[in-house]
């Protein structure tokens, strides 16, 4: 093997000649240098220095001059130069890329990571680049440096890898970006969302960097030119020193390029840092966050998969910047190993500064991902405690609604707080009121006994047997006379009743509630259960005093009202407490009991029974319908409803009615809601059956049946009261026979401790249901003195407070009799006095007018002398009364003062009337004169007019002046 040629030496034209002939081949040495493989086809080379480390290849003519021609050589003139082409031709693909042929066979490349397909060979551009350094450096003349055009050619190459890797990142966070922006989208469209602004910055900070490597890319290959340049002007060997200051230059250019690049990281970090400025845009989140509040929060779970996602992505992106930088570190490092290394010749350290640049900005990206997670997870660490199941750490559209959530749990706190604070204030108030009231209950008593008669109808005639002692004082007695039909109609004594109020004939239906039921209301709503029954015979007015026609409701409408307006009013505190109802409606016919809620078809059938409750607190019947209801207007439905329900089956309504008891329950339960508590009061209105006696109705088969259950019940519901009675008077636990039927079993929890009872006792004022009236008005009085919740000391005491009541009302009555009598006196007084100063007034204008008439020049008539009346001994009296008088002083005093202005004025008359004469006079005087005066005139003027006369006639001679005055 011969000595091969020095690599970049002149080339062995002789051979070259003959060798380019098509269809010959060309010979070229291939070696290898520092590891990295060249060729060349000049023998003269110093291949020596090689030693035998070189092989001789012959290459087709033809495929050489075709890879020529695609590299844009000049077969003729390059033939110097065709080694590039032949290395071309041997040129490995690199990875990523791969080969691969067509259906044409023809070859093709593939970029393996980014995809990317081209019909040029990845390292075309580095030879292409490679060709053009060294023809330059030829058409220059100078000598070609191979070794340092591939340097350039190298450094001049973007390294290919890395470009792909800065493709694939931007495509990657786009992709991330995108995928954020559209889950976001979701939620809220505007303004961006954190993390978007974070993924754009670090974008615009990649662009930058991007920007600054082309920038200096470009700056090196202007030196690298101007290097080139100078050691054209110099020759070879190279001015060192100019060189050297030219390195130095370049090495300041590229620190200052990374050091740029680290503050453009570093601003990307602080443009896009998430925590300063959430609160502001968290502001201006809210309003449009309130309302896709609660989608969002549905929906996070979605987001919370979109951000596992993304943060998949960014650990994919941050394993590929590990692999990259791994890769740099092997590249800096040690030589790539021959069959990884694409191209011939090495890559020096200053062809790596670009990369280290990169990579100075990767890591500073990466620190800029890093903190923008960390302060990601100490906002989501703040929000954590708050909402604990949203573990979205990284997610800002999530610390908004966190923290909208949080601002709205604080303030529903305090809101919380605020009402518990109320509560705190209107409970102890609240609960005032309701002992007070109650206690004003239980003075009245725990049972009350209203008795109520009805008018007479016209089958009943005129004549009544009831009677109303002091009726227009207290309304609370009532008297009867029965009549004994066994003794053909002779009135027996009259029995007086007391009750704690007595409504007459005329009583209104509102007289009737006000001073009876209403006052339970608010008792029911305090908790306590109410009881109003009506008892009497039949036809004597309960169902018109409860229930009443539809013009004029009665005491159940009225208190169904009622409790709604105030459990909606007074009663109720919003938010703290509130009230709601149930209605049940039933009826005990025969000891059964028939629901008047239930289904019509059911209604008949249906049976029930009373049971204790399973907690022991009261009684209740399973399977009893409970409707729940609202307002009074629903309530009133279903009671019509109910009425309807208990005519089912019935022949003749009325008698129907009056033979069962209609039971109406509401029970109202009132809910604390600060305090999460609540209890149940019932209010009861029973519209009892006829009380009248069987043997009167002289009743046989069904009707005695019914009237013996009725008369069993009344009974039992008599003896519940006396045995209430009884153990509250020996203040012992003694039986209640609640069980002896089905009324008092069912209300048993509203009769006795602190219930409220009512009862009405309607009669008939008619003499034909006079004994009936009188048993009425026992059973009520028997009941009336039963006082359920006072011990004896305490109907003692209330007796004693009736009885000082009736006191202070019999001396109101006194006083007021009193105050009368002395108004009465007092009118009279006024009287005369009014006379006295109307007498007075009537001088005084007489006075007044003569006075005007002595201003007006009207003669002064003086009064005519009169003689005085003798005074009499009344008169003196009188007087001496009017006298002691202030308002007759004060007259006295304003007679007197215009007394004595008459008489000034009476004065000042007479004084004028003296002016008045004396001008006359003078006036008079004045006239003579003037007379005297006109005469003289007159006579005068006569003697001048006959003077004249005369001179007229003496004409004709002048006289002298004397003789005419002697004449
Ligand atoms: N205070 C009153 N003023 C005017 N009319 C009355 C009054 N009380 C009762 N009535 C009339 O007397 C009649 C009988 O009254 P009601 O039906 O209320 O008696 P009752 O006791 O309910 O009878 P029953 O036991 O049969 O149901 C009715 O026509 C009713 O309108």
């Amino acid at each position: 093997m011969s000595r091969p040629p020095t690599p970049g030496g002149g080339a062995d034209r002789s051979d070259l000649n003959g060798t380019l002939h098509h269809g010959s081949t060309i010979k070229f040495f291939k070696f290898s240098r520092n590891g990295t493989p060249a060729v060349t086809l000049d023998r003269n080379a110093d291949l020596g220095a090689l030693g035998d480390d070189y092989e001789e290849v012959d290459y087709n003519v033809e495929d050489i001059l075709a890879m020529a021609t695609h590299l844009g050589m000049d077969t003729e003139k390059d033939e110097d130069f065709l080694w590039i082409a032949a290395e071309a031709y041997d040129a490995e693909v690199p990875p990523p890329w791969k080969e691969f042929f067509d259906d044409s066979g023809e070859v093709y490349f593939h970029n393996t990571r980014t995809g990317d397909v081209s019909r040029d060979h990845p390292l075309d551009h580095y030879y292409r680049i490679l060709y053009g350094i060294v023809r330059s450096m030829a058409d220059k003349g100078l000598e070609v440096d191979v070794e340092a055009a591939r340097k350039d050619a190298a450094m001049a190459l973007p390294d290919q890898n890395m470009q792909e890797a800065i493709e694939e990142s931007k495509e990657k966070i786009q992709q991330m970006a995108a995928h954020n922006s559209s889950a976001f989208a979701k939620y809220v469209p505007q303004p961006k969302t954190d993390l978007e602004y974070v993924v754009h910055d670090l974008q615009m900070a990649l662009k930058r960097a991007e920007q600054e490597r082309l920038e200096h890319e470009r700056r090196v290959s202007e030196l690298s030119a101007k290097v080139m340049s100078i050691q054209n002007k110099e020759g070879t060997p190279v001015n060192q020193d100019i060189l050297n200051s030219l390195q130095a230059r370049l090495s300041r250019i590229e620190s200052a390029g990374l050091a740029n690049g680290g503050s453009g990281a570093a601003s990307a970090v602080s443009a896009g840092s998430v925590g300063g400025d959430v609160a502001t845009r968290m502001a201006r989140l809210e309003l449009e966050t309130n309302e896709a509040n609660k989608e969002a929060l549905r929906a996070h779970r979605e987001r919370a998969d979109a951000q596992a996602e993304a943060a998949a992505k960014i650990g994919a992106l941050e394993a590929d910047k590990a692999e990259l930088e791994r890769r740099i570190a092997q590249v800096q490092g040690s030589p790539a190993p021959p069959s990884s290394a694409p191209s011939p010749g090495g890559v020096s350290k200053a062809s790596l500064a670009p990369l280290v640049s990169i990579r100075a900005k990767l890591r500073e990206l990466g620190e800029c991902a890093r903190k923008a997670k960390e302060e990601t997870s100490r906002q989501s660490r703040n929000f954590g405690s708050a909402l604990s199941v949203h573990s979205c750490s990284d997610d800002p559209m999530a610390w908004a609604i966190q923290g909208l959530v949080k601002k709205l749990r604080s303030t529903s706190a305090a809101a919380q707080s605020a009402i518990l604070e109320a509560e705190q204030k209107i409970g102890p108030v609240m609960a005032e009121r309701r002992r007070l009231f109650n206690e004003l209950l239980r003075a009245k008593g725990n049972i009350r006994v209203f008795c109520r008669v009805r008018p007479l109808n016209s089958q009943e005639g005129r004549v009544s047997c009831v009677d109303f002692p002091n009726e227009d004082r207290a309304n609370r007695q009532i008297s009867v006379a029965p009549q004994d039909k066994q003794q053909g109609g002779r009135s027996m004594p009259r029995k007086d009743f007391e009750f704690d109020r007595v409504f007459n004939e005329q009583s209104s239906q509102t007289l009737v509630y006000e001073e009876s039921v209403k006052p339970l209301v608010q008792s029911a709503l305090d908790g306590f259960n109410v009881c109003v029954f009506a008892y009497g015979q039949t036809g004597s007015g309960k169902t018109h005093t409860m229930e009443g026609p539809e013009t004029d409701r009665g005491v159940t409408y009225r208190a169904i009202k009622e409790l709604f307006d105030l459990a909606s009013g007074e009663c109720a505190v919003p938010g703290v407490v509130e009230y709601t109802f149930h209605l049940s409606m039933l009826e005990i016919y025969n000891e059964q009991i028939k629901d008047l809620l239930e289904d019509k078809t059911t209604v008949a059938t249906k049976k029930l029974d009373i049971k204790m409750r399973e907690d022991g607190l009261g009684v209740h019947v399973p399977g009893l319908t409970e409707r729940p209801v609202a307002t009074a207007e629903e309530v009133l439905h279903l009671l019509q409803v109910g009425s309807k329900n208990r005519s089912v089956g019935v022949t003749m309504m009325n008698e129907h009615s009056s033979r069962s008891h209609l039971v109406m329950m509401i029970s109202c339960v009132n809910h604390n809601m600060s305090k999460q508590t609540s209890f149940t009061s019932k209010i009861t209105f029973i519209d009892l059956a006829g009380s009248e006696r069987v043997s009167k109705s002289c009743a046989e088969g069904d009707r005695l049946k019914e009237a013996s259950f009725i008369n069993k019940s009344l009974s039992a519901l008599g003896d519940v009261i006396a045995s209430l009675a009884s153990a509250q008077t020996k203040s012992g636990s003694s039986h209640i026979p609640f069980r002896n039927s089905k009324l008092t079993y069912l209300l048993s929890d509203s009769l006795g401790n602190e219930c409220k009872t009512m009862l009405f006792v309607n009669i008939s004022p008619s003499v034909i249901h006079s004994h009936e009236s009188l048993c009425s008005l026992m059973f009520a009085f028997r009941a009336r003195n039963v006082n359920l919740s006072t011990s004896g000391a305490q109907l003692s005491n209330v007796k004693k407070l009736r009885e000082v009541a009736e006191l202070a009302k019999r001396e109101q009555q006194r006083l007021g009799d009193n105050m009368k009598t002395k108004s009465q006196s007092f009118d009279k007084e006024k009287d005369a006095l009014l006379q006295r100063i109307s007498a007075l007034q009537k001088e005084n204008e007489e006075k007044s007018s003569a006075i005007q008439d002595l201003q007006s020049g009207k003669a002064f008539q003086p009064p005519p002398p009169s003689c005085p009346p003798p005074v009499t001994k009344p008169m003196r009296q009188h007087n001496a009364r009017v006298d002691s008088d202030s308002s007759t002083k004060d007259l006295g005093q304003q007679l007197i003062s215009l007394r004595e202005t008459n008489k000034s004025l009476t004065d000042r008359v007479r004084q004028l009337r003296e002016d008045k004469a004396k001008l006359q006079r003078e006036i008079e005087k004045k006239d003579e004169q003037y007379r005297e005066m006109s005469d003289k005139y007159r006579r005068v003027s006569s003697l001048q007019r006959a003077n004249a006369a005369v001179s007229k006639l003496k004409v004709p001679r002048p006289k002298s002046r004397s003789s005419t005055i002697a004449k």
